[in-house]
């Protein structure tokens, strides 16, 4: 049995009950069999081992009051995976299918993620098992206070930085600053990214994930001589990875002909008209099937998996984990689709991933393509600390180079260990690298 073999096989074993967990951490280790065998001071500290265990793992009671006087408890969590490149740095998620190996998961591509950025950041997830959908402002506000008074004594702008992800956004981050603000009595603000611009955010954060993620795919397209404008695109999910997405899309001459949620996706064979889904979705908080109120030529289809039927060019998941099943990527390519680009968090499954590549389609690896957010957040920190800000446009040129040069230095790595244009192995061996230096020169921790 080879080094790897028998570190993945210890790896199963000791995380048995955390299937997404071992997804992310084989489809890293699938790829960086070639780079081991170049390193055998890698094996030697076994770092395969150390690398897939957290540096730590909190979990903590969060009791909370709803708006009928009821006590409910949920769960919260933090995972700080790996700190070795700088201060743990990564969303919280609110929803109720979080648990221990998705945040695992989460952590584990974070840690990867952020190397890649080339920003001095460590890779942290965290979250809770708390469903914000039907809730009161107010019982949001509650349960944001209660989950950081715990939280507090485990953050700080120099130790662990957190910033928002499914169910998180601008609205739950301010309860969150300010109830730290409360606890510390300082205004550390860059304790947390994605804060509201008038209390120390960041422009072009908000649009940051899904304007990164075409700024990567432009960048792919160019490489492969393939023209972006003109193209129709699937974009599931209908957040705000999902919604800038759409938006930038739109300005690269792509149709976006559907979008999802969790209960159905809309189909507008005039193209998704993108204002109204904003406004709809990000200001007045509706459902997806909402659309066809104001939009009569507007389909609107259930089942969250069926969006993966409509034709398109290309296909951007922007949703949630393995939303693109074997299924779904054997529809994707009956459609004659050219491209997969991952907004979303490891939204292919391994399988679908193999089936696509196979095929001939283009696909850019999440923790490459839809590193642009964390990457401003990583901009937010650096304008906290400096006690400066930066304008929108200055934001997005900063966003478009690391963009630029994440795709760069995943296509050369690919190359030169021999896996081709595989962007997949590419981004795994350039962050894997990056994470194993930072690891092996401080000893053996
Ligand atoms: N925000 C960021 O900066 C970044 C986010 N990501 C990743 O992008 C993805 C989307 O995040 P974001 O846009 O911030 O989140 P949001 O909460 O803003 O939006 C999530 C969207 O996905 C849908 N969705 C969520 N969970 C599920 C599920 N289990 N099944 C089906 N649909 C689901 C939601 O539908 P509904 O409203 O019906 O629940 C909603 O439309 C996640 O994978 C996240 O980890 C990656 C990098 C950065
Ligand atoms: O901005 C951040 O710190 C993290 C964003 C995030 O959660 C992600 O990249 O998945």
């Amino acid at each position: 049995m080879t080094y790897m073999e028998k570190a993945i096989e210890n790896i199963k074993e000791r995380n048995a009950n955390e299937p997404e967990f071992i997804q992310a951490v084989e489809e890293v280790y699938s790829s960086i069999a070639k780079v081991i065998a170049q390193h055998p001071e890698l094996e030697s500290s076994n770092i395969l081992e150390r690398m897939a265990e957290p540096e730590r793992a909190i979990l903590f009671r969060v009791p909370w009051v709803n708006d009928q006087g009821e006590l409910v408890v949920n769960r919260g969590y933090r995972i700080q995976f790996n700190g070795a490149r700088g201060p743990y740095k990564g969303g919280f998620r609110f929803h109720p299918t979080v648990n221990l190996s998705i945040l695992k998961f989460l952590g584990f591509e974070q840690t990867f993620k952020n190397a890649l950025t080339g920003r001095p950041i460590g890779g942290a997830k965290g979250g809770a098992d708390f469903d914000p959908k039907g809730k009161s402002d107010s019982e949001i506000m509650r349960f944001c206070q209660s989950f950081m008074t715990e939280m507090f004594r485990h953050l700080g702008p120099d130790v662990d930085v957190p910033a928002g992800d499914i169910g998180v956004g601008s609205r739950e981050i301010g309860y969150l600053f300010g109830q730290y603000r409360r606890l510390k009595n300082a205004h550390e603000s860059g304790v947390i990214t994605g804060k509201h611009i008038v209390y120390g955010g960041s422009h072009g954060r908000k649009e940051a994930t899904g304007f990164g993620l075409l700024y990567f795919t432009k960048a792919m397209f160019d490489y492969n001589e393939i023209e972006l404008s003109g193209k129709r695109a699937v974009i599931s999910g209908s957040g705000n990875v999902a919604l800038y997405t759409a938006v930038k899309a739109r300005e690269f001459g792509i149709k976006v002909m559907a979008m999802s949620d969790s209960g159905g996706y809309v189909y507008d064979p005039d193209g998704i008209d993108i204002d109204a889904m904003i406004l709809l979705k990000e200001v007045q908080k509706g459902r997806i099937k909402d659309y066809l109120l104001d939009h009569p030529a507007a389909e609107y289809i259930e089942g969250f998996r069926n969006i993966w039927s409509v034709k398109c060019d290309i296909a951007f998941p922007c949703a949630t984990q393995n939303e693109i099943d074997l299924e779904s990527a054997e529809k994707l390519v009956a459609n004659g689709v050219i491209a997969v680009c991952e907004g979303a968090n490891m939204p292919t499954t391994y399988d679908a991933i193999k089936y696509l590549m196979d095929h001939g389609v283009l696909l850019t690896p999440a923790k490459a393509s839809n590193a642009g957010g964390v990457s401003i957040s990583a901009v937010e920190m650096t304008q906290n600390s400096m006690r400066q800000s930066m304008t929108f446009e200055e934001v997005d040129q900063v966003l478009n180079d690391i963009m630029n040069n994440i795709y760069k230095d995943s296509l050369e790595a690919a190359m030169k260990y021999g896996y081709g244009h595989d962007l997949v192995a590419g981004a795994n061996i350039v962050s894997f690298l990056r994470v194993a230096e930072a690891m092996q020169l401080q000893g053996d921790y």
